[in-house]
């Protein structure tokens, strides 16, 4: 498939014929059956034997590992399955015990997390990285950083600066205007809302011109109200031909928007598929829910179903709403949040969430 658009034209800027032509295409993703590991027609990331471990954990074991191009991806799995350890090593974030992966085939071990970024690779965090202290503007601006115009060197002609100031502010006020934090611009992000932050990280990690954009838990903490808008702004990063990797936990926005499903248990890539089908993969059901495998979760009557089993069972507790994991459909509504989470105490998650993951 051809580059049609490069990624920072939007649809303001007029007709966009990649709109279509990366928004209708139907064909396999996958070259031959889906399944774990399986090789893509087009894959834009190719990881081989990556791992990691913490002390005795083996927090990531990635056997073979395609990311399609030009598709939202997203990479689900339990609590401490290794999704955001996997997002660190892709990113130059953390070192892997061994392995090695290619990023538009561009050899990416050993690179540092700020050429990965400069060669069209981003991504966002889970507890996003917005500087309070700084506007809206600034934090924009300091995303461009990783192109060549923000070099000291190149600071010293004041010609080529002149003109690359512009034209890095340019950008961001258009993607500020996108993401309608225009009115925010002179604001320090400190004053933003937990959604608006999202926001301004994902328009931020836009000033390279990403080819493939990481979205660690794009909805977390994100009001109702702006979740559409985000959702929208996903699919967006499709239309205008960039390539999506997305952990979530939120099994409604994983149908709603992926095109294809990456599972993670203990490490591993557990099953790979489009999201109707791997939903109901056992494998799948298996990592998520234990011991509560006869439920399908690609039905509403599955999480039904999962929440009788579930209010029977003393010890699990996974469905009790209190602890934000599953909410009974009545309280969801449409543009519900499920969220299918093993229990956090099993491994300390929130403290080191808090530590600042
Ligand atoms: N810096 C670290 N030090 C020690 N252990 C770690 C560290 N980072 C991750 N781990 C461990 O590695 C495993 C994988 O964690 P990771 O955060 O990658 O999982 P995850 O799938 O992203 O979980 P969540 O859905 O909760 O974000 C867990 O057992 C975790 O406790």
């Amino acid at each position: 498939m051809s580059h049609a658009a490069s990624p920072s034209q939007g649809p303001a800027s007029g007709p966009d014929v990649s709109r279509n032509e990366y928004m209708t295409d139907t064909r396999p993703i996958a070259e031959g059956e889906a399944g774990p590991g399986c090789r893509k027609r087009d894959p834009i990331v190719v990881a081989d034997n990556v791992t990691r471990s913490f002390g005795g954990i083996n927090a990531v074991d990635v056997e073979h590992l395609e990311i399609p191009r030009h598709k939202i991806t997203a990479l689900i799995g339990p609590n401490g399955a290794g999704k955001t350890t996997l997002f660190n090593l892709l990113t130059g974030f953390d070192t892997p015990n061994s392995g090695k992966w290619q990023f538009e085939g561009k050899d990416l071990a050993g690179v540092s997390s700020y050429k990965v970024a400069r060669m069209g690779m981003v991504r966002t965090f889970q507890l996003t990285k917005v500087m309070g202290k700084l506007t809206v503007m600034e934090n924009m601006r300091l995303g461009a950083s990783a192109q060549p115009g923000e070099k000291l060197r190149n600071a010293l002609f004041q010609g080529i600066w002149g003109s690359r100031e512009k034209e890095i502010t340019s950008h961001a006020e258009g993607l500020l205007t996108k993401f309608k934090l225009d009115t925010k611009r002179d604001d320090y992000a400190a004053s933003l809302s937990g959604g608006q932050r999202k926001l301004l990280e994902m328009a931020r990690s836009l000033m390279v011109n990403p080819k493939l954009v990481m979205l660690d838990e794009p909805m977390a903490g994100v009001n109702p109200a702006l979740t559409q808008s985000l959702l929208d702004h996903i699919k967006n990063l499709k239309a205008e031909g960039m390539t999506v990797l997305f952990v979530e936990h939120d099994m409604h926005m994983v149908r709603h928007i992926a095109d294809w499903v990456v599972v993670m248990a203990e490490g591993k890539i557990v099953a790979e598929g489009p999201p109707a089908e791997v939903m109901k993969d056992q494998a799948v059901i298996d990592a998520y829910l234990g011991a509560h495998h006869d439920v399908d979760l690609g039905t509403s009557g599955g999480v039904k179903a999962l929440e009788q089993e579930l209010a029977q069972d003393e010890e699990s507790i996974v469905g009790t709403q209190d602890a934000g994991i599953i909410a009974p459909e009545s309280v969801l509504g449409d543009a519900e949040t499920l969220r299918v989470d093993a229990p956090k105490t099993e491994r300390g998650a929130d403290t080191r969430k808090e530590e600042g993951k």
